[in-house]
């Protein structure tokens, strides 16, 4: 692929530090930073409030092989543990948030509605590995605005349909989880921990322990946090291209088992994940959406 030449887009810088190389994008709506391990946005701060909108973990490990805990990782092609038809130690979520990433396209842009935003299309280098042979093409297209906006394309380029499953595996930065109440997720959910399908979410929608869930059948496109004292929005998000949300925050003892995460950290994190879950059909020469917005 031909380099990108990135001064030509003035809101972008492209930084080599402690985190790797991270593309810096700064312009009049936004600020936002992009780690080119696995195309992981790890911060989008939106100017109207100045207020971040990723959690990043404080113990996150930036050694370029290791998953970022925090921010969005792309799971991709298949979302949990491997399916044992792959090989022994597949890892979980697939394997392209562990791959470098390349800038396709980056561009200022003013949307439609007369708003200033930063367009970056990032490539994964490699795509085939741990035997999940495929013909697939994939891209990350980033919008930073008055919103983030972020596209999974993956499209079929083969003559059969082609089956998977992915999540963008959000992580909203939240002011404290005893304080939240979630907006918008209502129905049936599986939960991951216990394996049991619960015909009802609860209402009002609180976490006060561990949660893992699989959320299949949410009427609502846009989903709300909220702080429960003040009932200001906290974080919202939409999605498309999904068959189900997942709500997961690890709380006190798992979070203890996981080297990249602090004892507290769990308390400011909560991942609302655009997912397919269930099997995605991708038909040949077809191209697959999965959006998320974060405002
Ligand atoms: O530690 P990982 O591989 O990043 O996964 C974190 C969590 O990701 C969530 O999406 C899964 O539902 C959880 O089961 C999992 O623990």
């Amino acid at each position: 692929m031909a380099t990108v030449d990135l001064q030509q887009t003035s809101s972008l810088t492209l930084e080599s530090g402690e985190q790797g190389n991270v593309l810096n994008i700064d312009n009049d709506n936004a600020s936002a930073r992009i780690s080119l391990f696995g195309g992981h946005l790890l911060s989008y701060i939106n100017k109207k409030d100045n207020r971040q909108r990723l959690w990043l973990s404080d113990e996150a490990i930036f050694d370029n092989q290791t998953p970022i805990r925090g921010g969005v990782p792309i799971c991709w092609p298949w979302f949990g543990e491997a399916s044992t038809s792959l090989p022994d130690n597949s890892p979980s979520h697939g394997f392209l948030r562990t791959q470098t990433w390349q800038v396709e396209h980056a561009e200022d842009v003013v949307s439609q509605n007369k708003v200033r935003e930063t367009k970056i299309i990032l490539v994964p280098s490699q795509m085939n590995n741990v035997g999940f042979n495929t013909n697939l093409n994939v891209r990350l297209l980033i919008k930073v605005g008055d919103s983030l906006i972020i596209h999974l394309e993956t499209t079929n380029l083969s003559e059969n349909p082609i089956e998977l499953s992915q999540a963008l595996h959000t992580y909203l930065s939240i002011s404290d989880i005893s304080n939240i109440v979630i907006d918008g997720v209502t129905g049936s959910y599986l939960d991951k921990l216990t394996g049991i399908s619960m015909p009802k979410t609860p209402h009002p929608y609180l976490i006060d322990a561990e949660v893992d869930r699989i959320h299949s059948h949410v009427q609502e496109n846009k989903v709300m946090v909220i702080d429960k004292e003040t009932n200001e929005p906290l974080a919202q998000v939409s999605q498309r291209g999904h068959d189900s949300l997942v709500i997961w925050n690890p709380w006190i003892e798992k979070s203890a088992r996981m080297k990249d995460m602090s004892k507290e950290g769990f308390k400011t994190m909560l991942c609302i994940e655009a997912a397919n879950t269930d099997g995605l059909q991708i038909g040949p020469k077809e191209t697959h959406i999965l959006e998320q917005i974060i405002y």
